[in-house]
């Protein structure tokens, strides 16, 4: 049955050129951010008639001009352009770059470190597509010409600093997004959730002063021993931004893995009190699912669902009108990006999400996790009065958080 075009639905954005940024060595164990990532996702998506259920955007490559909305121009020109074209432009401004030179790699490769390859054909246009597609995605949904969106992109982005590229990331699509949405449209505020298994380096620092978009990170960070080590949650944003950069930092490595039950928990007390109280015009997600089970600990380790990543668009999806885009980021376990890209598609699009497991539903954050929790409550409730009343529920289970809830809307009432 074809939707009646005039409803706005879930908007999707993929283009096959994104799947040709790869490095010359072509050994895939090496690196573990390929092309199969993208391409099974889609596979499953479109094997699931979630496709067909969706309004698929016509992808197009980000200008120079939208790259430097958050990178410097040299930067744009080292990583936008391909030797190809490179006679058109100025080689006098890459003088600027700290890092004007590609290193030769173990594997044969070339790249600007031993993760972030370089294929001097394919990689700038790869990367200036997956900046093209977030910023339509997130624009079309801000003219209310799609109901909300999934960018289904690589390379990622959140790592990307403005004249660094780092972390398999050359541009921070994400961040590019949030400054057009702001230059073209003057949307007021903006809320940028990195749920990223690592932290968005790149995101926080480009919006480290600005309290127009607040960036709030939920992520690995074990005391700063977890890649890319930045990410505290005394990082809490400077001058005019200062308090708009909330870091929900995990440690304690996998002692236990954190689960459903620790996200759940982060996402009642911190992530949507804040929310709310920001009451952000636009939501954009830095979605990357190495959360998941089935990451090896250098990439993850954790076992997050993919019913939680539903959940967590689900709740994202109340604020702003349910303006919300998700931007793809990590996550290498095939089947489970898949299972979490899936679920968040679905929830997109208005289907119930599924039920979270009823053992984590009914399990206590882990002591590292609540400890994690407390930290940020303690430094941020001083930027957000809301979180004194949340903290109170940082050692209880989801079940119980809502039971007592409810309880208290009883004796009030
Ligand atoms: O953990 C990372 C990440 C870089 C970028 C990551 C990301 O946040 O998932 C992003 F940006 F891709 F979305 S995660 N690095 C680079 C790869 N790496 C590895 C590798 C693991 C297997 C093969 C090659 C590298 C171990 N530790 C690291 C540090
Ligand atoms: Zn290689």
């Amino acid at each position: 049955r074809r939707r009646a075009s005039n409803t706005p639905t879930t908007g999707l954005a993929f283009d096959s050129q994104m799947l040709k940024h790869s490095c010359i060595c072509g050994n895939n164990a090496v690196h573990p951010e390929h092309a199969g990532r993208l391409q099974s996702i889609w596979a499953r998506l479109l094997e699931t008639g979630l496709v067909q259920r969706c309004d698929r955007l016509r992808p197009r490559k980000a200008s120079t001009q939208e790259l430097q909305a958050c990178h410097s121009e040299a930067h744009a020109l080292l990583y936008g352009t391909s030797p190809l074209n490179r006679h058109k432009m100025d080689i006098s401004k890459l003088g600027a770059l700290p890092v004007t030179a590609f290193v030769r790699l173990p594997c044969g490769g070339i790249g600007v470190d031993s993760d972030t390859t370089w294929n001097e054909i394919y990689t700038a246009p790869a990367a200036r597509m997956a900046v093209g597609c977030t910023v339509d995605l997130a624009l079309r949904t801000w003219t209310g010409d799609i109901r909300n969106g999934f960018a289904i992109v690589r390379p990622p982005g959140h790592h990307a600093e403005p004249q660094q590229a780092m972390g398999f990331c050359f541009f921070n699509s994400v961040a590019i997004a949030a400054r057009i949405l702001q230059k073209e449209h003057r949307v007021h505020k903006i809320l940028i959730f990195d749920w990223d298994v690592h932290h968005g380096n790149g995101t926080q620092e480009i919006f480290y002063d600005d309290p127009r978009v607040l960036v709030i990170s939920l992520h690995r960070h074990d005391d700063g021993n977890f890649f890319p080590g930045t990410g505290s949650p005394a990082e809490c944003g400077a001058g005019a931004g200062l308090g708009f950069n909330i870091n929900v930092a995990w440690s304690g490595g996998l002692n236990p893995p954190l689960g459903d039950a620790e996200y759940l928990a982060a996402f009642r007390t911190i992530v949507m009190p804040i929310a709310r109280e920001f009451g952000p015009d636009m939501v954009l997600v830095s979605a990357g699912f190495a959360a998941t089970d089935g990451h090896a600990p250098p990439l993850g380790g954790y076992r997050v669902t993919p019913a939680c990543y539903g959940y967590m668009t689900r709740q994202l999806m109340q604020l702003a009108n349910g303006r919300v885009v998700l931007a793809l980021e990590g996550g290498y376990d095939l089947p489970s990006i898949c299972d979490a890209a899936e679920e968040c598609v679905r929830v997109l699009l208005g289907d119930p999400p599924s039920p979270i497991s009823p053992t984590e539903l009914a399990r206590p954050p882990c002591n590292n996790a609540v400890i994690a929790l407390q930290k940020v409550i303690a430094i941020q409730s001083l930027h957000w009065p809301c979180l004194q009343e949340a903290a109170k529920s940082a050692t209880c289970s989801h079940n119980d958080a809502v039971r007592n809830e409810k309880e208290d809307k009883e004796t009030v009432s």
